[in-house]
């Protein structure tokens, strides 16, 4: 594309070398800024972008977009707001791919990786054919992707529904956490169906209080467009259990759907039944009501079926067809996954990493089980401090037995953030074992018969950072070589 015709999609600018060169790509990284890219300049919280404008134009970059002056030989286009600037040309490079596509977003504290995953399969099943984007991977079609973050920035993510729509995807579900809000990320994404999961205690480091943290997750549901149109209507679809939902219903044009099991809602699970080895429930929606047989345990796997039900009924699919999809899923990956090496006791690994999962985690375990629970709950470094002695209350208030160990310390001190946690809870009360994997081998010794362990926080990651390094840990091989260790 000529540089002048991306340049019209931008109300506001200054430049200073009139030229037109063809811009190959848009780059935001300087070590991705090849010839014939538009290398754009953003502050961020390590680096300045600003700072390797020179290298990237004697590189060969064809032009500039920059917040500050630069002195270099190719056309620098002055803006106020790179990041808005970026999120714009980005969406016209790639000829506006989200409107392509029918985009599912899905924001909320927990859930969101979830729920996303039960709508890809549902939608698959159909015969749709998807992409996904999320914590684990990014996929399109069946091909799976690494992403560095949750939610992608918004060059990324234009690319990839580029490369959805080249593929022939119809419907895209990705989660919207509340950094990319807030950062923008996903500005220029044209969302059909923004699901709401919950709103609960996590990342206060960045957002500071409870408050800004609502109002990030409500910039899903403002930034949703109005148009009504029958083949790209826009609805909201909202947790009625969750008091933020109001909020989230005032400031969004879209339509609303509710769902819910406390209060009445247009789609409502009632009767709950929780067992070992899975859940039932009556639904109701408005197009008929089912009695629903489920492999996931516990109520919160109850919400998010609802709000997966919820945005696959809005995406044109039949009831029937919905739960028979739904009903043979045993879960997600590292969310609630057993760990079966013939053991006599239960071992669940969980990605529960904030107060409300943990809590959630641990009272559906106490529903069924039959023996003593032991906890083995760490929280992340460089991240809310203040959920760590809530995070270790619970355990420690809900389980038998607690162990608190590290999660990823990153750059803190493990052994200090491990205090903050005994902070939150009296002495005696747990043990603290600050090397996971001997936490982990501590709790499958002292394990008997029907006990259940729950090894908290890390999930699906195969990783541990500790400082700048990422080292190889993935809780379920640790878990499954301290079975098999234990039982010669
Ligand atoms: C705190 C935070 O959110 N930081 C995000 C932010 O980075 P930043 O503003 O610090 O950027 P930076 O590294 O200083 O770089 C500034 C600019 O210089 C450029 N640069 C940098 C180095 C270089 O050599 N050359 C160069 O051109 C960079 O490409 C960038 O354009 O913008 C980046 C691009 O979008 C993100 O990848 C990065 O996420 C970091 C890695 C991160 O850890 N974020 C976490 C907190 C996060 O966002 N988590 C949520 C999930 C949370 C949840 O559980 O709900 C997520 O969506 O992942
Ligand atoms: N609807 C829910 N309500 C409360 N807790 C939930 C819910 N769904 C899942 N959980 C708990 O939260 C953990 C994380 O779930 P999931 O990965 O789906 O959330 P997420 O919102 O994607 O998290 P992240 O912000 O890290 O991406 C699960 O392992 C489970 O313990
Ligand atoms: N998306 C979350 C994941 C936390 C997972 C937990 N294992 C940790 O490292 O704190 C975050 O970046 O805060
Ligand atoms: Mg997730």
């Amino acid at each position: 594309m000529e540089l002048k015709e991306l340049l019209t999609y931008l109300v506001n600018y200054e430049m200073d070398i009139q030229a037109n060169p063809e811009i190959t790509s848009i780059e935001m990284d300087s070590r991705k800024a090849g010839e014939g890219c538009l290398f754009v300049c953003m502050e961020g919280l390590l680096f300045d972008g600003h700072d390797f404008a020179e290298a990237v134009a004697k590189n060969g970059a064809a032009a500039i977009l920059a917040e500050k002056d630069i002195d270099v030989n190719i056309p620098v286009i002055k803006v106020k707001n790179t990041k808005k600037a970026l999120a714009v040309l980005a969406d016209a490079f790639y000829g506006h791919p989200s409107q392509k596509l029918h985009l599912i977003g899905i924001t909320g504290t927990n859930g969101k990786t979830t729920t996303s995953h039960l709508i890809e399969k549902v939608l698959r099943d159909a015969g749709k054919s998807t992409g996904m984007i999320g914590t684990i991977e990014m996929k399109i079609k069946d091909q799976s992707f690494k992403v560095a973050n949750t939610t992608p920035d918004s060059l990324f993510l234009q690319n990839a529904f580029y490369q959805m729509t080249e593929q022939k995807v119809e419907a895209a579900v990705m989660e919207v956490s509340s950094h990319a809000l807030v950062q923008g990320r996903v500005w220029g994404c044209d969302f059909n169906i923004a699901v709401f999961t919950n709103l609960t205690q996590d990342h206060l480091d960045y957002h500071k209080n409870m408050e800004e943290y609502q109002y990030a997750k409500s910039l899903l549901f403002s930034q949703m467009g109005n148009t009504y149109n029958k083949s790209d209507r826009k609805v909201a679809v909202l947790n009625n259990d969750d008091p933020a939902s109001k909020m989230f219903e005032r400031v969004t044009s879209a339509q609303v759907i509710s769902y819910g099991i406390d209060n009445d809602s247009d789609v409502r699970a009632t009767n709950i039944t929780i067992g070992s080895q899975g859940t039932s429930f009556s639904l109701q929606t408005p197009v008929g009501s089912r009695d629903v047989t489920l492999k996931l345990i516990g109520k919160f796997s109850v919400y998010n079926v609802l709000a997966a039900t919820t945005a696959c009924l809005l995406s044109g699919l039949d009831l029937d067809q919905i739960l028979t999809s739904l009903k043979d899923v045993t879960g997600v990956s590292g969310r609630f996954e057993p760990v079966i090496a013939g053991q006599d006791y239960t071992v669940i690994v969980d990605y529960a990493h904030t107060p409300d999962s943990l809590e959630n985690v641990l009272r559906t375990i106490k529903e069924f089980a039959t023996g003593k629970i032991t906890a083995i709950v760490g929280c992340g470094g460089d991240r809310d401090k203040t959920k760590r002695p809530l995070m270790a209350g619970i355990a420690a208030n809900l389980a038998d037995h607690a162990i608190f160990t590290s999660d990823n310390p990153r750059t803190e001190d493990p052994l200090q953030i491990l205090k903050d946690m005994e902070e939150g809870v009296d002495e005696g009360n747990y043990v603290t074992i600050p090397d996971r994997k001997k936490a982990i081998e501590y709790a499958v010794e002292q394990a008997s018969a029907n006990d259940v362990i729950l090894i908290a926080g890390k999930g699906h990651e195969t990783y541990q950072i500790i400082g700048k390094d990422i080292l190889d840990f993935d809780d379920r091989i640790v878990a499954r070589e301290a079975i098999k260790a234990v039982k010669k």
